[in-house]
């Protein structure tokens, strides 16, 4: 049996029959791991022994009987969230050597589940960028084509599931961390609304823009994963108490009168021919599903990029403030503190993080504030109102989630603006806090994958998952794999 093949329900579907016990099963991924991931690069650490052990007492529970939601099934996580006793080094030196004394809640969440954590993967440094390639250790590889990129920050985790390392992965999302690399791999996507998954334990880049969510095979998968992670949680005061829906029951709910709105704005200069033509069938196909389209505008789009790349400076200026040699992860001795601050932090941080450290300061600054911090945060609550008149008018919005597919590794490098405009459709998505759901659509003439994104208003998952797996059942994209 080909264990990576199947989707996260598939593999449940087998460990409920006792076709394979957990640990066949993360043997199996684990070995497979080991003859691919060198050449795709999306783990940073394999936790074998751990993940075996876990899987031993999935095995011992089932056989008493029990079951869980996630019971023995291995999954992997973005190194930006906490794991006990396992290095989470955010893809950085600051942290190369850190071992959180404390799980984050959604790593609880998921034992609790009875998931086997296979290991961590590789992101961005501190998750800013939109290729991997900024990561601190090494670059990620496209499991379509390795000399791609496989997207950013969770790149690592989009490149394990398409690879099939594992059926899902979890992943942040603070300008579309999570649903730019699922479309760049060919995987499902998604952030849920600001406040529906608890951010406890997620180091922490823009707090007001950050959100954890699954990457998965399918949708279905994805409504799995989302159903263990949300909810309250007291320990983060920005978790919604909204109720957590049935995701996986309300998958089969009846959308068919539903409207979608395509904004003018997303189909404007820069988006790729083939990117575009994708998104017209998948409209197509919506059609023919009964659905209604309407054009609709989303004026100030043309804002986000610019708007979003001085709040996430300035939140994650405050929030590495915390790195100085004292408190975590690396120190650089200097010969007075001031000295081994700077050497620590000059050591430390890779050249993007730098970056946006020193525009997030200059953003902040006294005399400047005005001109930079709130302005942006005043064309955020603009963008936020676009969303909120539009969902008036439609139930869903529907674009592209990035304008190009996988680029060439190395190709953006020495361009940083180059680079942001690949979030100019997902960013919008956070700064409104607002749900993104990112499904295949189809491939370019190279066989690349190419990513169609679902918006919806606040905590409208279940609708917006309804809506994908309608269009996975449909047109089977999610089904296909990377040959190799
Ligand atoms: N972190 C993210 O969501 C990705 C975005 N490209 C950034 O660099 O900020």
């Amino acid at each position: 049996m080909e264990w990576h093949k199947l989707s996260l329900n598939e593999q449940l579907e087998n460990l409920r029959q006792g076709k394979v016990s957990s640990v066949e099963l993360t043997k199996a991924l684990l070995d497979y791991i080991e003859k691919k991931d060198p050449q795709v690069k999306a783990f940073l650490k394999i936790t074998r022994e751990e993940a075996l052990s876990q899987a031993q007492e999935a095995d011992k529970l089932r056989q008493k009987g029990e079951d869980k939601p996630l019971l023995g099934v291995p999954i992997a996580i973005k190194d930006n969230i906490c794991t006990r006793g396992i290095t989470t080094t955010c893809a950085s030196k600051m942290l190369e050597n850190f071992v959180p004394p404390f799980d984050a809640t959604v790593i609880t969440k998921l034992k609790e589940a009875g998931a086997v954590i296979l290991g961590k993967t590789n992101l961005d440094e501190f998750a800013m960028g939109s290729s991997t390639e900024n990561s601190a250790f090494f670059p990620t590889h496209n499991p379509w084509d390795l000399e791609r990129v496989p997207g950013g920050s969770s790149g690592g985790s989009a490149a394990a599931v398409a690879a099939g390392f594992c059926a899902a992965a979890l992943g942040s999302d603070t300008g579309g961390s999570i649903r730019q690399p699922a479309s760049f791999c060919g995987v499902v996507g998604l952030k849920p609304t600001y406040g529906r998954v608890s951010r406890y334990g997620l180091v922490a880049f823009a707090s007001s823009l950050d959100q954890i969510g699954p990457l998965t095979r399918s949708v279905k998968d994805a409504a799995l994963i989302l159903q263990v992670i949300a909810g309250k949680d007291e320990k983060d005061s920005t978790s919604v108490p909204e109720e957590v829906p049935d995701y996986l029951k309300d998958l089969d709910m009846d959308i068919s009168g539903a409207t979608i709105g395509l904004p003018e704005e997303y189909f404007s200069e820069g988006l790729s021919e083939e990117v575009k033509t994708r998104i017209e069938e998948a409209v197509k196909i919506f059609e023919e599903m009964g659905l209604k389209v309407k054009k609709i505008r989303l004026p100030h789009t043309p804002y986000a990029v610019a708007a979003y790349y001085i709040i996430a400076p300035a939140e994650a200026s405050s929030n590495l403030a915390r790195y100085d040699g004292v408190k975590y992860g690396l120190r650089v001795e200097g010969k007075d503190l001031i000295d081994m601050y700077k050497k620590t932090r000059s050591q430390g941080f890779g050249p993007e993080v730098k970056r946006r450290i020193m525009i997030g300061t200059y953003a902040l600054s006294a005399g400047y504030y005005d001109a930079y911090y709130k302005k942006a945060s005043q064309v955020r609550t603009l963008i936020a109102r676009d969303f909120a008149e539009a969902f008036k008018e439609v139930d869903f919005i529907i674009g592209p989630a990035s304008p190009t597919p996988a680029f060439k590794i190395g190709e953006r490098v020495s361009d940083p603006l180059a680079m942001y405009l690949s979030d100019i459709y997902t960013i919008s998505v956070n700064l409104a806090g607002i749900v993104g759901l990112t499904i295949p659509c189809g491939f370019t003439d190279k066989g690349l994958p190419v990513g169609l994104q679902i918006m919806g208003p606040h905590f409208s998952e279940s609708k917006v998952l309804a809506l994908g797996h309608k269009f996975e059942e449909k047109t089977g994209f999610t089904e296909k794999y990377p040959e190799s």
